[in-house]
């Protein structure tokens, strides 16, 4: 099977053109496509595949096969996929179809093989209801929760997919790989949840890093970074354009009412052909041609 590893601020897809509908991934498989050391190694996986309501759609798949309603750094990466590759006019904006919805995507720049996508992610949302989260409250923002002798600020937000951002003073020394996975699988989170830690540095500028729900701790989080800064600014701390500094490179986030915009990088890493039939994975293989 033919792919394009591609990478947005250094969260990492493989990507595979489906424009002709042809391909159906079982879950195993996207898992040990994805799985490092073993497969192709990558965050997620990604089917660019044609729409009837946009001019293109992507079908996202999270590292562990699970499903996912959005991506902001994936949404980059097809975007230049489809570029790249003639499947749209990228001189113009224009719209990618996804599980949360209609995505507007405009190409600002191409310099050295990284392309500077700015993205209009669509309406954050703060209800519980719609997160989802289970609570009492309509809103979550600002809120406390117990972590052991911890007592941690946090608030929840849609961006399509489910996100908690948790205020931090060092995003640095902060144990995300333990209290990230608390939170991904906490029973408040019907749907499991992404789990953001955020530092605010001024009112223009924060520190974060993410646990995403069906990969683990990764270099970046698109909506985790939108959804982060609209729970910020709904805090009252920080502005409406913000500039996130993440483990693998910088978001920028600008707020308009409820509307979210997000500017950052794309870039392919390499292509290549996946070859189906690896000894170490024939456990994984047998399982996802039983789902055929
Ligand atoms: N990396 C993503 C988010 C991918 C989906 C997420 N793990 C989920 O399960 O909701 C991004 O850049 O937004």
């Amino acid at each position: 099977m033919n792919f394009t590893k591609m990478q947005g601020a250094g969260n990492d897809f493989i990507v595979i053109d489906n424009m002709d509908n042809s391909i159906e991934l079982p879950a195993p498989l996207i898992e040990a496509m994805c799985r490092p050391h073993f497969g192709i190694g990558a965050d997620g996986l990604i089917l660019v595949e044609p729409s009837e309501s946009c001019d293109v759609r992507m079908n996202y798949y999270n590292q562990d096969g699970s499903i996912a309603e959005m991506c902001g750094n994936g949404v980059r990466c097809l975007a230049k996929y489809a570029a790249d590759a003639g499947i749209v006019d990228a001189s113009k904006p224009f719209e990618v179809e996804t599980r949360a919805g209609k995505i507007g995507v405009q190409v600002l720049e191409s310099y050295r093989g990284v392309s500077t996508i700015r993205v209009s992610m669509g309406s954050v949302s703060f209800e519980t209801q719609e997160i989802p989260v289970i609570s009492d409250k309509t809103t979550l923002l600002g809120e406390k929760i117990a972590y052991k002798d911890q007592e941690l600020i946090y608030g929840c937000a849609s961006m399509g997919n489910p996100h908690m951002a948790v205020l931090v003073e060092n995003v640095d020394s902060f144990p995300i790989e333990e209290v990230g996975p608390y939170f991904e699988n906490h029973p408040m989170f019907p749907n499991k949840c992404n789990i953001s830690f955020a530092e605010v540095i001024s009112p223009d500028s924060i520190a974060m890093d993410t646990w995403e729900r069906g990969v683990g701790r990764t270099l970046a989080c698109g909506t985790g970074t939108c959804a982060t800064v609209a729970v910020l600014h709904r805090m009252g701390l920080v502005g409406n354009k913000v500039h996130a500094c993440l483990s693998g490179g910088d978001l920028v986030i600008e707020l308009d009412g409820k509307t979210v915009f997000m500017t950052g990088p794309a870039k392919v890493v390499f292509t290549g052909t996946y070859e189906m039939q690896v000894p170490n994975e024939e456990e994984a293989l047998f399982a996802a041609l039983r789902e055929l």
